[in-house]
């Protein structure tokens, strides 16, 4: 199979500060991924504080509660932008490769009591149908060859690791834990060997603007 090119470049201004918004594209299947950039990155002696965000529409937009992924977003974004420099890899595997449809397909398995890698098996995908590989082509043709990298998934470490990608650091990213998710951080932690450390002491804060039970920080 032919390998994913560099094919669009802008900018991005977002909430988070000005980005480089990088597009990539297999020739042949014309599947689709992005990388926000922050920085200059170019310096291949000092690791790049990096983001391999799996695209999760659910958490990333519409604000669900149900799993840690926008919360990660946002988190790895500011995080980023502190330090003026890194890169979020936007990868689009929506549902940890199933796909829309069939994550809200595996959402109501988990209505009925299955946890989410049994609904996914349940639906005859295997528990994780994701391939990071891509994220390390797309880290080189970024010109990163180190990386801190904000995850708790130890597959994502191990394959950039196994692909030629240096991960220096793992920057853990335990954020969004709330009376919705318990359930699914503990079985990412259980079953798929994930870093999760519960947040125990809860700081259910007083926020006007938020309905939900959220450990996070106020808005200004
Ligand atoms: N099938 C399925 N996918 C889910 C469910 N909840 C979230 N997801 C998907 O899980 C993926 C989570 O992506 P990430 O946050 O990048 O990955 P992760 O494996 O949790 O690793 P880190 O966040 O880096 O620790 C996204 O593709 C989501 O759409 C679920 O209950 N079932």
């Amino acid at each position: 199979m032919s390998k994913i090119q560099l094919v669009a470049e802008a900018n991005l201004p977002t909430e988070f500060g000005l980005f480089r918004i990088v597009g990539f594209e297999f020739p042949q299947s014309k599947k689709e991924h992005i990388a926000l950039v922050m920085g200059d990155i170019s310096d291949a002696d000092t690791p790049v504080l990096a983001r391999i965000h799996s695209e999760c529409l659910t958490g990333d937009a519409l604000h669900s509660l149900k799993c840690d992924c926008g919360f990660q977003l946002s988190t790895a974004l500011r995080q980023i932008s502190e330090e003026g420099r890194g890169v979020l890899i936007y990868h689009r595997e929506e549902g940890r490769g199933i796909g829309l449809i069939n994550k809200i397909r595996a959402y109501a398995l988990q209505d009925q009591g299955m946890d989410t890698i049994e609904a996914n098996l349940a639906l005859g995908f295997a528990a994780d149908e994701r391939n990071f590989a891509v994220c390390a082509d797309i880290f080189e043709l970024l010109g990163v060859k180190q990386v801190r990298l904000l995850t708790n998934n130890p597959e994502k470490i191990e394959t950039m690791r196994q692909a030629g990608i240096n991960v220096t650091e793992r920057v853990p990213l335990n954020v969004g834990e709330n009376r919705y998710n318990t359930g699914y951080l503990d079985t990412k932690a259980k079953k798929m060997g994930h870093y999760i450390i519960h947040n125990n002491e809860k700081h259910f804060l007083d926020c006007p603007h938020c309905q939900a039970e959220i450990p996070h920080t106020p808005h200004k």
